[in-house]
């Protein structure tokens, strides 16, 4: 499994744009028929992916762990942002939609991914993180996930926030998780932009069309960079930084964080006119 080391934001000034993309960008990991996960240090968050098209897959239990199977200390959010799949969880199968989320808690021994169509195979995006107690599995839909909308046309930042695990949601020890969608015709995701150094976060962008980009912003308020990034790349936050992007076109994302607390409303906000 990869790991991503955490990095200091005095180090990040010096940064260009291989470096940042080398230590904070996860990228082709959603590869037909394979399980692909991230280790980062990052409150010890897992960024994983599954791909199943005509196989069935099952979540590995890596070295690195140093543990019985993979949820032995560990809780896991699953959200699909493709065709119609499966997981199965210790036996138990759950038909999980595009857009839909599945919390699988501490203690599931054995995780399973398969896709209903091979023609249109599902894509789970997992984010895990270590947990003190079992919570129960729980699968909500798209349809059932708590929406918020925020933002406006005129500065093409209209977009709905769909939350799933979080303090009112899905219980879980310290996940929380969701997606936003932005309208058509809007690009401009968490702007204002915000920190929260009690909790990192990852981004991971899907349903960007064909030939377009994600400029996806970092680092201090007064000390900015940007990565570009394509559909189903992720990249990880660290408490000390922005994460906020513009899009080519609009987009979809999966935000998703571990750390002091479960409060989706925890952010220290920076004016626009303070941004450097
Ligand atoms: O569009 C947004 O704004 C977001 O989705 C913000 C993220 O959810 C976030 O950064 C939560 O801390
Ligand atoms: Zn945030």
């Amino acid at each position: 499994m990869k790991v991503l080391h955490s990095v200091h934001p005095q180090d990040f000034k010096t940064y260009q744009t291989g470096l940042i993309r080398e230590r904070f960008l996860i990228d082709k990991q959603v590869q037909p028929n394979q399980v692909n996960c991230t280790y980062t240090h990052y409150d010890r968050m897992i960024v994983g992916f599954a791909n199943p098209v005509d196989t069935e897959l099952e979540l590995p239990n890596y070295p690195n762990l140093r543990a019985g199977y993979f949820l032995e200390r560990r809780e896991i959010g699953i959200i699909n942002v493709a065709g119609d799949g499966v997981v199965i969880a210790d036996g138990q199968s759950f038909e999980v939609k595009k857009l839909d989320c599945l919390y699988l808690g501490k203690g599931i021994k054995s995780v399973k991914f398969a896709s209903k169509n091979a023609d249109a195979p599902a894509v789970f995006y997992m984010l895990s993180s270590p947990a003190h107690a079992p919570k129960p599995t729980t699968l909500l839909t798209h349809a059932d996930a708590v929406k918020v909308t925020l933002g406006s046309a005129s500065t093409a930042n209209h977009r709905t926030i769909n939350k799933y695990i979080h303090l009112e949601g899905i219980q879980s020890c310290q996940l929380v998780m969701g997606l936003t969608i932005l309208h058509d015709g809007s690009i401009w995701n968490t702007m204002p932009s915000h920190v929260h150094d009690r909790r990192m976060e990852a981004y991971f962008y899907f349903d960007v069309p064909q030939g377009q980009k994600i400029f996806h912003y970092m680092g201090e308020g007064n000390e900015t960079r940007h990565i570009t990034m394509d559909n189903y790349d992720a990249v990880v936050s660290p408490p000390w930084s922005i994460h906020s992007g513009s899009g080519t076109a609009s987009y979809s994302f999966i935000w998703g964080m571990a750390g002091e607390n479960l409060d989706y409303t925890d952010m220290d906000p920076i004016a626009i006119t303070d941004l450097r």
